[in-house]
């Protein structure tokens, strides 16, 4: 074997509940991989699904020493899986989106020379102004977001050069807030990072850049010239450019892992850092989406997106940079209530088991004799409700459905049909060659993706791992190598195939095309009762 023929490539997940990564070799095949649970491996940091929810309800946080930790705790669970760090070429990483890490002033030149013999979260106890970085399911900015529309004239304004109306979870308004309500925080802090690119720093024993890709979940960055808005940043905080850095194309090649990877676990000094990005832009690119194509992820957050040659004014979603091409973009819907919302539901219908909550799910029929429900544990973002509402084939309100099994098909169902209708309002339209593809964790789950390809009324694929994030976020590092002899598609073009996983069912549109109108009734009837 010719030493090209033994590379291999790292790709690291840092999402909300776990920190995963995975071992491919040159021919994108998963060699190993491993994971670390944050409650679980990690419960001296007293996280609930990887969060702590504060008092108010809306802000809700994660310690940042905990995501050093656990990349400790992987590094070593890589080396006893059988991953020899001598032969990665490169590596590259995802994060949740939208979280902010504010490094100390001073930290600069620790992360150059950390020390070998030490552990990483050792070394960094004190490297961070702010020990619980804001989060993705923080809803606590509503103030600094009216600041930011304000300052460009209306959220179609903000939409139109960022990609996004004013979000709570988005960085600017999350930045906005430290900088209002913890002054000395603000001025101790040296860099401003996204998740992803303290993730990357860690790795290149720097700063490391914020990726394009990532960059427009922040509602500062100009979607169109890739440069910060000063417009913005103004409205944000004082001198906050600094803080940032200037945004790079989500392939870049950073430069070569720190010293203290070569030392400690045997590292390539050549082996090289591409830059990190968002999980859902990591995800577009594991899923190697073709035009019209639908991905639906089924995390933490449940999201959908596609590709996209043009961005478009859109004023519920989002639209990003693409992570594998700087001139072209993605839609993004993102829906809070997904994986622990179906867990609430499956914890108070069977006890915590999938197999049970399936039982239930499949012993009722599509359409579920008439009732509907939407469940919404938190704050929602798309519609901005929180509560459960349930109702009956008259649409009159009830408590509660008389039926386990109802109350399961109901909160699938509901999950479904707002998926469909938000994306319709994105302009989707659903015709014979739609092909839906499922990630994330619930896509293990054939019962749930049974009611996705109903309810969507199109074919249901997955891919050979559930995770695509962090698959896509391995190829990134191949790509980031090797971008200027192949384009991504060639790079791809041995991979196998998409997996069938449903078909719909023969009556899914005759039930499903009026139910998506009833679900916008009764979201329409709930937002007028608030
Ligand atoms: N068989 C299953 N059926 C439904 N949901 C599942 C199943 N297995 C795992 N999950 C869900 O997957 C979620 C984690 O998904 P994952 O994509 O790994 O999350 P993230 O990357 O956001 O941390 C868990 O919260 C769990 O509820
Ligand atoms: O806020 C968003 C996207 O806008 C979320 O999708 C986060 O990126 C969290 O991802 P998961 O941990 O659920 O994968």
């Amino acid at each position: 074997m010719s030493k090209c023929d033994e590379s291999t490539y790292l790709g690291f997940d840092f999402s909300t509940q776990q920190l995963k990564a995975v071992e491919l070799n040159s021919d994108l095949q998963i060699l190993n991989n491993a994971a670390v649970q944050f409650d679980t491996d990690l419960p001296e940091f007293r996280t609930m699904s990887g969060v702590t929810i504060h008092k108010d309800g809306r802000t809700v946080t994660a310690p940042v020493l905990m995501w050093v930790k656990a990349l400790d705790l992987l590094l070593d669970r890589l080396k006893i899986a059988g991953v020899d760090f001598s032969r990665v070429a490169s590596l590259s990483g995802t994060a949740q989106q939208h979280g902010s890490v504010y490094w100390q002033k001073g930290v600069h030149q620790k992360l150059q020379s950390l020390q070998p013999n030490r552990f990483l979260h050792d070394q960094l106890r004190d490297a961070f102004s702010l020990a619980d970085s804001p989060i993705w399911q923080d809803s606590s900015t509503t103030e600094q977001c009216q600041q930011l529309e304000n300052a460009v004239g209306g959220p179609e304004k903000l939409a139109e050069i960022t990609g996004s109306r004013a979000y709570e979870r988005f960085t600017g308004s999350q930045i906005a807030k430290v900088y209002q309500t913890k002054k000395a925080v603000y001025n101790n802090t040296e860099r401003i990072s996204l998740i992803s690119s303290f993730a990357c720093s860690l790795f290149v024993g720097d700063y490391a850049p914020i990726d394009y890709a990532d960059a427009s979940g922040m509602n500062m960055m100009d979607l169109k010239t890739k440069e910060w808005s000063p417009q913005i940043l103004q409205a944000v905080a004082p001198d906050v450019e600094a803080k940032l850095g200037t945004p790079v194309p989500s392939y870049t090649n950073i430069g070569p892992v720190s010293k203290f990877y070569v030392e400690r676990f045997g590292f390539n000094p050549q082996c090289r850092v591409i830059a990190f990005t968002g999980d859902n832009p990591a995800s577009l690119i594991g899923m190697r989406l073709k035009t019209g194509d639908i991905a639906v992820s089924l995390g933490t957050s449940d999201t959908l997106f596609l590709s996209l040659r043009q961005p478009k004014l859109i004023l519920e979603g989002h639209i990003l940079s693409s992570p594998i091409d700087k001139d072209g973009y993605m839609a993004l819907l993102c829906f809070k209530n997904g994986s622990l919302t179906r867990e609430r539901i499956r914890d108070s219908c069977v006890e915590g088991s999938w197999k049970l909550f399936n039982e239930l799910l499949n012993s009722t029929p599509r359409g579920n004799f008439g009732n509907m429900g939407v469940y919404y544990d938190i704050q929602e973002i798309i519609p901005s409700v929180k509560g459960d509402y349930r109702v009956n084939k008259a649409n009159v309100q009830l408590s509660k459905f008389n039926s386990k099994e109802i109350e399961v098909r109901a909160l699938i169902e509901g999950q479904f049909l707002g998926k469909r209708a938000y994306a319709e309002d994105l302009g989707v339209s659903l015709g014979e060659n739609t092909r839906i593809f499922a990630t994330g964790g619930a896509s293990n789950n054939s019962a749930i993706l049974q009611v996705l390809a109903d309810v969507f009324n199109s074919p249901v694929y997955t891919l050979e791992a559930s995770n695509s994030a962090m698959l896509g976020s391995a190829y990134q590092a191949k790509y980031g190598l090797v971008r200027s002899d192949t384009s991504f598609a060639e790079m791809t073009q041995n991979l196998p195939p998409p997996v069938l996983a449903c078909e719909p069912s023969r009556d899914a549109n005759e039930i499903y095309a009026p139910m998506v109108e009833r679900y916008r009734a009764l979201i329409k009837n709930i937002t007028n009762q608030k």
